[in-house]
């Protein structure tokens, strides 16, 4: 059972982004009544564990999901008397990270809270300071590495997923995945649209580039399979591992060029293997060489290209069509680290997004860094992001529309179960993890809010 209480409950996880869990990890919260868990890529992956801030796929995504929380507890129309929480969690894109984060999330399902174990020196009995409790239901992650894991774990304790950003079609097993929902379609469709493309102008001897882990190696297979049944034929067929290096993507532009006639390239890889890749391509001077076509990993990303104009020219690349969402526009570009508290991780991505250093704050978390960081000019605070050069992230959308579900579903289940359908009655302070499921957020329908 999952347990919500009348007060205002608050995570604080254990474990920091080395991956040493004797650190209580850093986390992003809402308080409330009902609390919803949160799983963002707020660092790439790193050497050890955690890496660089996620400039794009990560803060912006979290700052989306705290802001549709935001606008759900203002409209009084939606879980009236309720108030939504969230418990906010970095994954740092790697799967054994997030499944540790994601322990925190369960915590109370296996913490016994027998009043008899709390027993003071003088004979009287304690109350447990704050009862832990889990959350209703968790949005994330991004990676579908990540949410495969992660899945896995939440079935265990019925808490419902829904991912924004989990592509890959193994997801779609209700059977393995039966907690597990998402707001974005299954890599099949992209597959079939890379397909399409390579038909559209009548390409028939193509390579094929993918990432090894679930969602290069699945998407890449729906590829083969659908390039089968329209007589397209693979010339160079390569997997860049998880741990690559420069000599491996020098290794995978090599193999392309031993392919001559396959000017075209399928790429199905993950955002820093597409970056990898172009710099190889660029380091070898091949501008104009290679036609890319990509998925959602390269999608409208930055990170490949700007470095690498002159070997990506030319390239066509798919995303999941989405609207931006236009409150969250004016709310992110005006979020600044003097009042932004509740994100922890915000006063590091303000100085990465401006390469500055915050009062001097900023905690160093290698050598390196302490000489990085003391190099930087201060932040003067009134920085800007300029839109100009990025636009709103692809998959806000489906945050948003992540977050909705669960708030209608939650809405719903109180107008049936809480007579009068105000506030948190009794018979919601025990949310069945599969009546949430199955009763509510499989049967919510809205459109847009
Ligand atoms: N669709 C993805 C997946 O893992 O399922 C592919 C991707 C690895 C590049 C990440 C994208 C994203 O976070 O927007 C996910």
């Amino acid at each position: 059972a999952l347990t919500a209480t009348s007060g205002d409950l608050v995570f604080q996880p254990v474990g920091d982004r080395s991956g040493n869990s004797s650190k209580k990890s850093l986390v992003a919260t809402i308080k409330g009544q009902i609390i919803l868990g949160g799983l963002f890529p707020v660092h790439d992956k790193g050497e050890k564990m955690c890496g660089r801030i996620n400039l794009d796929r990560g803060i912006e995504r979290l700052e989306a999901m705290l802001y549709t929380i935001d606008e759900i507890n203002a409209n009084g129309k939606i879980l009236p008397g309720i108030r939504l929480g969230a418990s906010v969690l970095d994954t740092c894109g790697r799967a054994p990270y997030a499944l540790e984060q994601s322990l925190e999330f369960i915590r109370a399902s296996f913490t016994s809270l027998d009043p008899t174990e709390f027993v003071c020196t003088d004979g009287s009995e304690a109350k447990p300071k704050s009862a832990p409790t889990t959350v209703v239901g968790v949005v994330g992650g991004s990676y579908s590495t990540v949410s495969i894991q992660v899945a896995n774990l939440l079935r265990l304790f019925k808490i419902p997923q829904i991912s924004y950003a989990s592509t890959s079609a193994s997801l779609s097993d209700k059977q393995r995945y039966d907690y597990f929902i998402r707001t974005v379609p299954p890599d099949t469709l992209q597959a079939k649209a890379l397909v399409d493309i390579v038909q559209e102008f009548n390409w028939t001897y193509v390579s094929i580039v993918h990432s090894e882990g679930e969602y290069g190696e699945s998407g890449i297979d729906f590829f083969k399979h659908e390039a089968k049944a329209k007589n397209i034929c693979i010339a160079a067929s390569k997997e860049i591992s998880l741990r690559a290096t420069n000599a491996t993507y020098d290794d995978v532009i090599k193999e392309l060029l031993d392919k001559p006639e396959a000017r075209v390239v399928i790429v199905f890889v993950r955002s820093e293997d597409a970056t990898g890749l172009l710099n190889a391509a660029s380091r070898k001077g091949l501008a104009g060489k290679f036609v890319w076509v990509a998925s959602d990993g390269w999608g409208n990303r930055l990170a490949p290209v700007k470095n690498n104009p002159l070997v990506a020219q030319g390239a066509i690349t798919l995303e999941l069509q989405s609207t931006a969402i236009s409150g969250f526009e004016n709310y992110f570009l005006n979020l600044n680290p003097r009042s932004n508290h509740r994100n922890p991780w915000f006063v590091e991505y303000w100085e990465e997004e401006h390469k500055c250093t915050w009062n001097g704050v900023s905690v160093p978390t290698s050598p390196a860094e302490v000489n990085f960081l003391t190099r930087r000019r201060a932040c003067k605070g009134n920085e800007r992001i300029n839109r100009k050069i990025t636009s709103q992230e692809n998959k806000v959308q489906f945050i948003y529309d992540a977050v909705y579900a669960f708030a209608h579903a939650l809405h719903d289940m109180q107008q049936d179960v809480c007579v009068g359908g105000k506030g948190l009655c009794t018979a919601m302070t025990n949310i069945d993890g599969e009546t949430l499921l199955r009763n509510y957020l499989l049967n919510v329908s809205f459109n847009g809010k």
